[in-house]
């Protein structure tokens, strides 16, 4: 008999669509399976005011595919001058759903970030008066903390001390890598929310280091040890409403990521809901595979889950993906899980 099983659409809680010539190529793999996503500002120049917030949405709605069933929530990115009143204007109409905080220099594109957290308190006590959620990038950025330690010291050094200096601000810890990240998420109420990737589900970092170096694992925060992927698949898979999807699909050109210095993101939009159904089903979890990726999301952002449904099957035949796809600046690699998926989207 086979196997299928039905969803609510699901929702992207973090995702990168870019602009230009790779928006076109990339928008079309999220709008095929997702409702809805949190659209990342970290285009260069950065998406910092209103204003740019629905020119950004503009440019995103004119390169959907006709008739797509897919709705850009847009962020603003956070910068020491982020003006309040402009924050609490945009986000009053329904312009933005969340902003985005990046500490300087933590990852792609992050120049424009926050460097001194005491100057952006009078906007993040706004966030917390009008409701408006903070999505951070969380990860310090001194040389000397080890990059694989730079999530944990985040929480301890920067996370709790902003929350516990702003009472009532919602926060979401993007694309979490780490156990002290899902402890960390599960200990603070329903203010608190975290996003996990699919690709953080599946490699550890051995996957990016081990029998030569694969950029296209390369991704920040970057993976980690065996034990933290592990602690991410039971949070994942516990239907626990602190966790939901957020992709973090992250499309970098080939020639970008192929050399001396590569760029960090892996591309999932493609290929991330027949990955997410494998996983749950190695963790005999398949039934709460929905709240993770189309309830718990929407639940934390105060919207309702989507109407229409998603369905997926099981095949005996492994499914088939582009192993590329072209972006018109060169080709785009799709995640490799390095091992068959049998789930696929029909
Ligand atoms: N995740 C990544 O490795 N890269 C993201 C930025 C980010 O989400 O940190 C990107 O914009 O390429
Ligand atoms: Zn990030
Ligand atoms: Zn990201």
């Amino acid at each position: 008999m086979t196997q299928t099983l039905t969803l609510r659409r699901p929702d992207d809680w973090h995702l990168h669509l870019r602009d230009g010539a790779m928006l076109s190529a990339v928008a079309p793999e999220s709008a095929r399976h997702f409702g809805r996503a949190i659209i990342m500002p970290n285009l260069v120049p950065p998406v910092v005011t209103g204003a740019q917030a629905a020119a950004y949405r503009d440019r995103i709605l004119a390169a959907l595919p006709e008739g797509a069933d897919f709705k850009p929530l847009m962020t603003l990115y956070l910068t020491e001058d982020t003006d309040p009143d402009d924050l609490a204007a945009a986000h009053a109409s329904g312009l933005i759903t969340a902003v985005k905080l990046y500490p300087a220099g933590a990852t792609t594109n992050s120049n424009s970030g926050v460097r001194n957290f005491d100057n952006v308190r009078p906007v993040l006590e706004r966030m917390a008066e009008i409701g408006c959620p903070l999505c951070v990038h969380g990860e310090v950025t001194a040389p000397e903390i080890d990059i694989f330690d730079r999530e944990a010291v985040f929480i301890d050094t920067v996370l709790d001390p902003i929350r516990r200096a702003t009472p009532g601000l919602r926060v979401v810890m993007e694309h979490i890598t780490t156990k002290q990240g899902v402890d960390y998420a599960r200990s603070g109420g329903t203010d608190l929310g975290a996003t996990i990737t699919t690709h953080h589900l599946i490699i550890n970092r051995n996957h990016i280091l081990v029998g030569g170096i694969k950029p296209h694992y390369y991704c920040l925060p970057v993976a980690k040890r065996e034990e933290h992927r592990l602690a991410l698949r039971e949070a994942a898979t516990s239907g626990e409403a602190t966790f939901f999807l957020g992709t973090d699909s992250a499309p970098h050109t080939d020639a970008l990521k192929e050399q001396a210095c590569g760029c960090a993101g892996c591309f999932t939009a493609t290929n991330t809901m027949s990955l997410l159904a494998h996983v749950f089903e190695e963790d005999c979890a398949l039934d709460r595979l929905e709240p993770f990726t189309s309830l718990n999301g929407p639940a934390f952002y105060g919207l309702p889950a989507n109407e229409t449904t998603l369905t997926l099957t099981r095949q005996d035949t492994p499914v088939t993906y582009p192993s590329k796809i072209d972006s018109g600046d060169g080709p785009v690699t799709v995640f490799d899980p390095g091992f068959p998926v049998h789930w696929a989207v029909t």
